[in-house]
């Protein structure tokens, strides 16, 4: 493998659980958004994204109920749409500040990170979850705060995570070229486009996921077995 300078991380499925993600995020934003849009929807930065998510649902004049109804649809759909993810980070803000949980992440992922950072490389995260969430994520995590070791976070205003094109804003933006930058996820088709690009990929299958006979990606149960 040529020399890698840089690794970039998805998060659901790679640092933590996706039943952190869906069982405790994904119904604490569901439960709180009507009261939360209700009470700051005057805020122009939740005007701006309740207004993106009409434009992006193709609804003209929606009342604020209407756009209500279809944020929550989204969530139940997973839909990874911008403003209902920069809308989420928001909510969820008031959880983790409330102490009301911390992010779930994998046993051994923050002393890897902690090593690899140690070894000069640059750790970055991208996820579809908004730039203020993953912050907030690794902020807030049961490992403590992990954000000192990130140089960058990207999200979906970079581009949707299953296109090329994605990830060649990314490695242009860090500055490195793309054999120089490993892309973990759990997500093959996220890789796919990545190693189009020309990045490095490592596919995270945590257990009680197993590694299939021939994956097409370099394969791994955990961060542990990474040897970058
Ligand atoms: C930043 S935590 C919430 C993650 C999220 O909203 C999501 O949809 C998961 O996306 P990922 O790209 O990390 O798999
Ligand atoms: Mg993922």
């Amino acid at each position: 493998m040529t020399a890698i300078r840089a690794i970039v991380t998805d998060i659901e499925g790679t640092t933590s659980s996706i039943s952190f993600v869906k069982d405790v995020l994904f119904p604490y934003a569901r439960k709180r958004l009507p009261a939360y849009v209700e009470t700051h929807g005057d805020r122009p930065e939740v005007q701006h994204w309740l207004h993106e998510a009409a434009k992006e649902a193709g609804i003209i004049e929606a009342s604020r109920q209407e756009i209500i109804e279809l944020l929550l649809r989204w969530i139940d759909e997973d839909r990874k749409s911008t403003a209902l993810k920069a809308l989420q980070g928001m909510i969820w803000q008031e959880g983790y500040e409330a102490g009301e949980y911390r992010s779930h992440m994998y046993p051994e992922v923050a002393a890897c990170l902690h090593a690899w950072r140690g070894a000069g490389l640059h750790l970055y995260v991208y996820s579809s979850g908004s730039v203020q969430a993953q912050k907030l994520l690794f902020r807030h995590t049961e490992s403590g705060d992990l954000t000192p070791l990130f140089a960058g976070y990207f999200d979906t205003e970079t581009g949707p995570k299953r296109e090329q094109v994605s990830y060649q804003r990314i490695v242009e933006a860090i500055g490195e070229r793309p054999e120089h930058v490993l892309f973990l996820s759990d997500v093959e088709q996220e890789l796919d486009a990545a190693r189009a690009a020309g990045l490095h990929t490592g596919w995270l299958l945590r257990p009680p996921l197993e590694i299939p006979p021939q994956p097409r990606h370099p394969a791994y149960t955990s961060f542990d077995a990474i040897q970058p």
